[in-house]
Formats: structure tokens, sequence, C-alpha cells
């Protein structure tokens, strides 16, 4: 578990490690610069060790240290100076007046000027190999303009190697947005958490390869107020479901999937395939009957429940289908037929089995208020709450809670935690950077997939992957942030085949089978 942090986290997080215990910001700086340099002094030995067989190899990098008056450039100098006794010929420049220069940077400055270093004021007019970009770290707090702008196209217009100290000058650290103009880096070194600036687009974008290094700055220094947003990485591995070496498919859980409608054969066949390739047991699907062949084609292990118009009859299969399952999931292909909204009307009203909400379930509920406030008063209700999680994307999301996509694109983290407190639920808002909120505040940000996932049915194969989980006896948000993790890890290894491109839904159920051995082999 890794937390994400905004600026202010960061700051106190900062500020506490400097006065509550005693660590002097200098050390700290110097931490942070010597991370920086000896990135760069690995990558010139690399490339020093690629060029020998070619000849003489040629001087060190000519490196240019871009500072600001605050503490990013702080850093930048002493960075600059910890190159140039590694032997790197380096030129400083300020930008900014130096009476505004934060006490640290001064400090800087003056050690500088102690080993008779110029500091330029002015930007040269020369190429560079590398340039650190120091200009702005997380003090940014307004637009790019005038000299540092200036600034900022100069960096972008070199062809050097571009190393961003601790965020990208001209990123907001909270939002990922270009204030403006932004420095195109090619590897961003931050200190101690990754900032959201860092993982959220188009911030992501600019900032190249992220590395975070550990500069003596840690979880403590939060003094047990902890980040909001918080993400997996490699290292995580505890979020599979227990797996019973006595279990049988009983054990394993059974799924009723409410999916698919007439001509929409294939959502319900790609979710169902999920379902099965996440560890659940049994899955059982409820669709129209002209989908039939194709399911029983496609997946011989799904088993059937098939309706065609909404009659008394059908109303019973359903009944006895809900009762047999540990798990429903509801929506995806599912349309808005008449029909569909009687049997997402009976789920709601008369199961008590964990639920995913997806899709068309979900625009149905945007439709017909007084379905979705029934369900927001039960959930709230502790007798009659159920596990549930719902996954829209920002669309669906808008229809749900009476707002513009965009709206909901800016205020997605507050809104998610909004929604996921007034469903009691695992509240998913799908996206290039998906988040899954907790009814206790705890939120999720999920960073595996790419752009090759925003493709038909991959939200199909979502719901099917947290149907699979929620089986196994999962929780809705562990669930929730296992079944994205999943997915995305799915995509990604989709994508190193085949490009973002060439992803398809089929694939990411391919790709599912294949990364449970390699999760399980981490494991080990
Ligand atoms: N000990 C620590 O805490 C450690 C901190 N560390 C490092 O410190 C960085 C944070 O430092 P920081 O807080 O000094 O802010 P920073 O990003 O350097 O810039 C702020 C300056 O820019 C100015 N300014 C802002 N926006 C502007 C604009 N649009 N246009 C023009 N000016 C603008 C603003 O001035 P003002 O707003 O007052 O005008 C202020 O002077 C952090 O990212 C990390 O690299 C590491 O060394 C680890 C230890
Ligand atoms: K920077």
């Amino acid at each position: 578990m890794e937390y994400l942090v905004t600026s202010a986290e960061m700051k106190r997080c900062d500020g506490n490690t400097i006065e509550h215990f005693g660590m002097p910001s200098m050390v700290l700086m110097e931490r942070a610069a010597l991370a920086c340099a000896e990135e760069l002094i690995a990558r010139d030995k690399k490339l020093k060790e690629a060029m020998r067989p070619f000849g003489p190899v040629p001087p060190a990098n000519r490196t240019l240290v871009a500072a600001g008056t605050g503490n990013n450039g702080g850093d930048g100098l002493a960075i600059g100076r910890l190159l140039s006794q590694a032997g790197f010929p380096v030129d400083f420049v300020l930008l900014g007046k130096e009476e505004k220069c934060s006490a640290e940077t001064a400090a800087q400055l003056k050690i500088l000027e102690n080993y008779g270093y110029r500091v330029m004021r002015k930007l040269p007019e020369r190429e560079y190999d590398i340039i650190i970009d120091s200009i702005f770290g997380i003090g940014l707090t307004r637009p790019v303009e005038g000299s540092f702008a200036e600034a900022v196209e100069y960096i972008n217009a070199q062809d050097a190697y571009v190393l961003s100290v601790d965020i990208p000058s001209g990123i907001h650290g909270d939002t990922g947005e270009v204030m403006g103009c932004a420095v195109q880096a090619d590897v961003t070194v931050t200190f101690g958490f990754r900032k959201l600036g860092l993982v959220l687009y188009p911030g992501a974008r600019y900032a190249g390869k992220v590395l975070c290094a550990d500069i003596g700055i840690t979880q403590e220094g939060f003094l047990g107020e902890y980040p909001r947003i918080f993400t997996w990485n490699k290292e995580d591995r505890g979020f599979l479901p227990v797996r019973l070496q006595e279990g049988n498919k009983g054990t394993f859980g059974k799924v009723l999937l409410i999916a698919g409608s007439r001509g929409m054969a294939g959502a319900c066949e790609l979710s169902a395939a999920a379902v099965l390739k996440s560890g659940a047991g049994m899955v059982r699907a409820v669709t129209p009957e002209s989908n039939r062949v194709i399911m029983q084609t496609a997946l011989p292990e799904a088993m059937l429940t098939t309706y065609e118009k909404w009659t008394p009859q059908a109303e019973e299969k359903l009944r006895e289908a809900c009762a047999w399952a540990n798990v429903i999931a509801v929506g995806p292909g599912f349309g808005k037929s008449p029909e569909a909204l009687r049997i997402l009307e009976a789920v709601l009203k008369q199961t008590m089995q964990p639920l995913i909400i997806d899709a068309d379930a979900l625009n149905l509920l945007s439709e017909h208020r007084e379905l979705l406030d029934e369900l927001i008063q039960r959930q709230q209700e502790p007798e009659t709450r159920r596990e549930l999680i719902l996954t829209p994307h920002p669309g669906e999301f808008g229809r749900l809670a009476g707002k513009k996509t965009d709206e909901i694109q800016k205020e997605a983290a507050a809104l998610t935690l909004e929604w996921a407190a007034r469903l009691q639920a695992a509240f998913i808002c799908k996206g290039a950077r998906t988040l899954v909120g907790s009814p206790e505040g705890r939120l999720y940000m999920n960073l595996t997939g790419n752009s090759g996932m925003a493709t038909a049915g991959s939200g199909d194969v979502l719901t099917g992957i947290l149907a699979g989980l929620s089986a196994q006896g999962m929780h809705a948000f562990d669930a929730a942030c296992a079944g994205v993790y999943l997915h995305g890890m799915a995509g990604d290894r989709a994508a190193h085949k085949k490009s973002e491109y060439g992803v398809t839904a089929g694939d990411l159920t391919l790709e599912l089978e294949a990364l449970f051995p390699e999760l399980l082999k981490k494991l080990q």
C-alpha cells in the first residue's frame, strides 16, 4: 500500500519531520539532491559503457541547473554541486529575485559561492545535454507567467535529457493540471511519496518516468493523520482471495449475472467468462432467450436462466435463480426495457446478497429516482443494508448525481466519497485513474491499466471480476479495489502484446487467466 499525497499533505509531513522529529531541513535537502545526482551519475555510467566499444568515450554531459527561489530551487543547486563534484561540467541559473530565496535556497547559494561557483541570473544561449528542472516544486500556487514561462519554454525547446526535481515545474501537485505551461521531463525524481499531480493526467504525461526516492521522510511524519488517497504497487500481493484447498465449487461462490439484452449477448458472455476466470465456482446468467445459443456455444460452463416477456413464471424463475446465488451482478448490456426495469426492481427489493450494479442498471436507477431513493434508504438502515458495489463511468455517475460529466471529473474524489457514504457502498468512479471510495472515507486510486481499455466490453469484464471476487468472500471495498487493479493489470499485459490500439475486451479475460499464476509466483 502506498499513499498518494497532495502538496498540503506532503508539506505537513515535511514540516513534522523537521519540527516534530528534529530532522534538519538541510539534511533532507542534501538527501533529495543525492538521490537525483545518483540517478544521473548512474545514467551517465550506463551511456558510457554502451559507447565504449565504438571508440573514445565523449566528455561528461554538459548540465544546466535551472533553479527557482523556493526549496525546489535549493534542491537543484545542491544537485548541481554534487554533479560538478562528480566531474560533470555544470552551469547554474537562478530564476526569480534573490531576495525571495527561502532560507535553505539562500544557504545553497552561499555554499556554491564558498566553492567558487558562479550562478547566472539569465538563461544562457547554449545547448545542454542535461537540464535539472528545479524552478517550482509543490509550492507552485498560480499560473506560470513571464520570465518563468520563458524558462519553461527554453527547457522544452532544448534537445536535452530533463530531470524534474519532485514534480515538473508548472504541474499542479494535487490535480496534475498544467498551470499555463509546464516542463516536459524525461524523468522525475520525487521525494517521500508520489504526489497526485504525478499520477493524474496530464501531469503523469509531463513527468516521464517517475522515481520515488526515500530521503528520510516516512509515514511517521503524518503523526497518525494519514493522506486520503492510497494505491497499490507491484509489491502488493496480499489482496487475492484465500483459496481453500479442500474447497468445492460451492465454496468458491455462485454468481448470478443478470446481463445482456436482445442483440447484446456479448456483454453477458464477456462478463460471465470474467466471473469464472476470477476464481468463482459457478455462474448463472439471466438473459433473454434469444441469447441462449450464443451463450451456450461461447461459454458452455455458464448456466442459463432465460426470459422473454415479464410473466409470473419469469418472475418465479428469477426468484429461484436469486435464491441460488451468493452474489448478484446486474447491468452489462442489460438495456432499459420494461423487463429490465422489472428485474432490477425485483433484485433491489427482494434480495439481500452482495450486489454489483453496472451500466444500464445504473442508468435505470438514474431514470427511476424512486428506486434510487429506496436503495439509499435501505443502505442507510443496518437491517436492510447489503454489500454493494457500483461501477459508473463519469457519464453514468453524472446522470446518477444530476451533474455534467466534466463536473464529475473535476470533483471526482469528493463526489466518489460522497456517493460511497450515501449508498454505504464501494463506489467505483471509472476513468484513466479509476477511484474507489468506501463509506468510511477510504479512497483508492488505481494506477494499472491503459488507454487500450477504453474499448467496448471492458466494463463488462470488470463487473465479472468484481462478482467473481465477491463470490469468494471478499468484502465490497476490498473486492472493488482488487477488481480494478487486476482488470488494469490484465489490460497492461494485453497492451504489452498488442499495443494499446489492439486491445479488446476479450483479451482482458484471456490475460486475466495468465495473470493469476504470475501473481501467485510472486507471492511464494
Ligand atoms: N525541507 C523541506 O520541506 C523539503 C522540501 N523539498 C523541496 O522543496 C519543494 C517545496 O519547496 P517550497 O515550498 O519552497 O516551494 P517551491 O515549489 O520551491 O516554490 C515556491 C516558490 O515559488 C513561488 N511561486 C509559486 N508559484 C509561482 C508562480 N506561478 N510564479 C512565480 N513564483 C511562484 C513562491 O513564491 P510566492 O508564492 O511567495 O510568490 C515560492 O517562492 C519540494 O517540491 C521539494 O523539491 C525537498 O528539499 C525535501 C525537503
Ligand atoms: K521541479
